[in-house]
């Protein structure tokens, strides 16, 4: 290590590595924080510290360094919900606004209910874990941020999938906490036959899992279920599919809601309509539908349906729709006063520019992409909105993901408030 060059830190990348200037170049040296003198680690892992930042703090997870999944343990737990924060608010400050101070919400450790997990047999060993960054899956045992109940299925999980003959390089198990209890998707593991669907049922009825999904290149059928599955949304049991999308954490999806419904008008004109894009299986329609009809749109398949079916007898009317192929024009949003979008990583650049052009009252950006949404608000400000209020939500804790909740008013809030009438 000593024959490598000590580097200064001046900032966070938004991977949450350290970046450093040597030669003119920018460096990025994973676990290094801004403030600190280190010298990098040939292969990436855990630098030597010569000089540490004051909010440096000693990691909790014994796999801190090696799983990629918590990049961020060795910052202060506030100064690192701080830097997302910051990086919200710089992406729309670029975009031409000039954010309020943001609500901050940071999970607790131990509440994430939904995680997907390489599976990576070594022998007779089974790995079960996520990947080092841009490496092998290092096999979780031990974990700060997942739900214990969901962490203990890991050890007997190891144990079933010793016994597939057929696990490809690539299974992977995406594990969903639901209310229904957990609810598992292999996807790789081999072929499914009877045997093994004796196999899983009898796993599943030992660890009081709902259901197991299998996915392979024939598409996804359910494998084994012993209950229904269930999953209460604002206080409407919903079916999900297996894998479907989840927020990560309940305490990081009640605030999500919160911060949404803080920028819907409290009445709507008598005709008034919610737009929910990107609307998954349902986690804002159902909220949104106390204040006015929602419709809803959704692309994947399996969520619309789930959606549809739960929201019979409701005010959401649920449909399948890309919306990249197929945005909801400017022309159709005429009655919506407000319009909620919850896009993917990629953004939202071409549903945007409609929602731009139709200009309804109110419009409720929930974001997984700082950059994309710096991107997209840009169309929003050069339509004449005004940035009202912003929350920050990290319930990827520990990670360099941050989620927000934009709230765009036409003209602040009382354009806002008077659309209510
Ligand atoms: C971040 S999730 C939000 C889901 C939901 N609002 C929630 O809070 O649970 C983004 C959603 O966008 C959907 N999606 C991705 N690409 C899409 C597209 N091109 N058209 C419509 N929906 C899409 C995904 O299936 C997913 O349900």
């Amino acid at each position: 290590m000593s024959g490598l060059p000590t580097l200064d830190i001046t900032a966070l990348g938004r991977e949450g590595d350290g970046i450093a200037h040597a030669g003119g170049a920018a460096m990025f040296v994973p676990f290094a924080l801004p403030g600190e003198t280190v010298r990098a680690a040939p292969d990436g892992g855990l630098p030597e510290v010569l000089r540490a930042s004051p909010e440096r703090v000693a990691p909790p997870c014994a796999l801190f360094g090696a799983c990629g999944g918590c990049v961020l343990q060795h910052l202060d737990r506030q100064a690192g919900l701080a830097w997302k924060a910051e990086r919200v608010s710089a992406a729309l400050r670029g975009a031409g606004f000039s954010p309020p101070a943001p609500a901050l919400f940071q999970a607790a450790p131990r509440t994430r209910r939904r995680i997907d997990l390489a599976i990576r047999r070594e022998g007779d060993r089974v790995a079960l874990g996520l990947h080092r960054r841009r490496g092998a899956p290092v096999d979780m045992s031990v974990c700060e941020v997942l739900e214990p109940r969901l962490f203990a299925l890991l050890e007997p999980l190891r144990g079933l999938l010793r016994r597939f003959p057929g696990l490809s390089r690539e299974a992977s198990v995406a594990i969903n906490g639901l209310d229904s209890g957990p609810d598992l998707l292999l996807r790789g593991a081999g072929r499914l036959d009877a045997p093994l669907r004796r196999i899983l049922a009898e796993f599943a009825a030992t660890h009081a899992i709902a259901r197991i999904g299998w996915a392979d290149r024939e598409g996804v059928e359910t494998a084994c279920q012993l209950r229904p599955v269930r999953h209460v949304l604002s206080g409407h049991a919903v079916q999900p599919a297996p894998g479907a999308f989840l927020q990560a954490t309940r305490d990081g999806e009640a605030a999500i809601i919160a911060a949404v419904m803080a920028g819907v008008p409290e009445r709507l004109r008598a005709k008034g309509r919610i737009l929910d894009l990107f609307a998954g299986i349902g986690t804002l329609s159902f909220a949104l539908a106390a204040r006015g009809k929602v419709l809803a749109f959704e692309g994947d398949a399996a969520a619309a349906s789930a959606l549809a079916a739960a929201a019979g007898g409701t005010r959401v009317l649920a449909a399948r729709r890309d919306l990249v192929r197929q945005p909801v024009l400017a022309r159709e949003m005429a009655e919506n006063d407000v319009v909620v979008l919850d896009p993917p990583f990629a953004g939202a650049a071409v549903q945007i520019r409609e929602i731009a052009a139709a200009r309804p009252a109110v419009v409720i950006y929930v974001s997984c992409n700082p950059d994309r949404l710096g991107e997209d608000a840009g169309a929003l400000a050069r339509a004449g909105y005004s940035l009202d209020a912003v929350s920050v939500i990290d319930q990827f804790l520990w990670s360099a993901h941050v989620e927000s909740v934009s709230v765009f008013t036409r003209a602040g809030r009382q354009a806002a408030g008077r659309a209510a009438r």
